[in-house]
């Protein structure tokens, strides 16, 4: 199959490397033309991925219609805040029998939309529309260390061509029906590794990590119950999956993020110092918004927009989560 991916970044020059190495014919489309033609050249990300070859056959272009005409399948691994304006400039050359796939994880901040009703939106006749998400750090993947993730689509055949497409000995690919709870999981779970990596930078440890992993995964799973997503979702790849590695591995943009910040650096330094996405700050802000347009309890995420937008100081954000009245452990 013909597949292109959009955005040359970390993940999508990972997930390049896969479907090549399923043998596909795998275009890769790079905002910058040098970051194209230095790929191209070098049969490596140097930018994003250093150290790690990719496959000699994938095709890396700046040119937008290029990279997408004609092909079967196209993969969206943007930041998520960027998609839309991609997705604009890219449409005219999708036909409208491609399968759509996003890989980013987040919410629209302005619509609070999830992506691929960002997608449905920009390209309402196309219902060809799936996700890709769960721990998959793009430095494990591109070095073929054994990971598992999980598609969601509505459409079977849809996920049974992606699952065929992705599937491999290194690369293991589940199907999914719930759309709604797996892009829920891959985008708020980036708050709760923010959150892991302050309490790290206070000098906090693993007993504090234990119980963000436990209670984030439960207000993620209050505020997916709300927006339609199923629970068992939550306890599979693209939830606790995602919120265990992204918490704790040390490739985490965003754990690396929130320990500057328990350290005592500012947000906007640490977004300036970095050219890689730091999605859990635009989650905070999403999530911040639905979770007080729902009337649901996230005091975990209300904190941390507290710490990344208001200035708070994180220690006292701690100090107040711990304080809140003692509590029934229910959902
Ligand atoms: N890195 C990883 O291990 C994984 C990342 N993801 C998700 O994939 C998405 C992309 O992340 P990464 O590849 O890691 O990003 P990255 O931080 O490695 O690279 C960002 C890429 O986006 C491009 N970019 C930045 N602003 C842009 C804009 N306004 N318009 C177009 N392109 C722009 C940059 O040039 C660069 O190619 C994110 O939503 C992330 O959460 C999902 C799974 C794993
Ligand atoms: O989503 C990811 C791994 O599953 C990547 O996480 P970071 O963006 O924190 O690096």
């Amino acid at each position: 199959m013909r597949i292109s991916i959009l955005g040359a970044g970390s993940w999508g020059t990972a997930l390049s490397n896969v479907v090549s190495d399923n043998k596909h014919e795998v275009i890769l489309w790079a905002r910058r033309r040098e970051l194209a033609e230095e790929i191209n050249q070098i049969k490596e990300n140097r930018e994003y991925l250093p150290g790690a070859k990719i496959n000699s056959s994938i095709v890396v272009t700046h040119d937008l219609e290029y990279a997408v005409k004609n092909s079967e399948i196209v993969i969206l691994a943007t930041p998520s805040q960027a998609l839309r304006s991609i997705l604009r400039e890219a449409k005219k050359y999708i036909k409208n029998d491609t399968i759509i796939l996003n890989a980013s994880k987040g919410i629209e901040n302005e619509s609070l939309m999830r992506m691929s009703e960002v997608i449905k939106e920009e390209i309402p006749q196309n219902s060809q529309i799936a996700v890709i998400s769960g721990p998959s750090h793009a430095e494990e993947v591109i070095r073929r260390y054994p990971t598992a993730v999980v598609v969601a689509s509505k459409d079977k055949r849809v996920l049974k061509v992606l699952q065929e497409v992705f599937i491999n000995n290194y690369f293991r690919v589940y199907r999914n029906y719930d759309v709604i709870g797996v892009e829920l999981g891959g985008a708020l779970k980036n708050i709760i590794a923010i959150c892991s990596g302050v309490s790290e930078g206070l000098g906090y440890g693993d007993n504090t990590r234990a119980a963000l992993i436990t209670r984030g995964i439960i207000e993620i799973m209050r505020l997916g119950k709300k927006l339609g997503a199923k629970n068992s979702t939550f306890s599979g790849l693209s939830g606790i999956g995602d919120v265990i590695v992204t918490c704790s591995s040390m490739h985490s943009r965003n754990r690396r993020a929130g320990i500057e910040i328990g350290k005592g650096k500012k947000v906007d330094e640490i977004v300036k110092s970095t050219k890689m996405v730091i999605e859990g700050i635009y989650a905070t802000k999403a999530a911040k918004k639905l979770s007080d347009l729902y009337d649901v309890e996230m005091p975990i995420t209300q904190e941390a927009y507290k710490v990344l937008f208001e200035d708070k100081d994180p220690k006292k954000a701690v100090d107040d989560l711990m304080a809140r009245r003692g509590k029934i452990e229910v959902y």
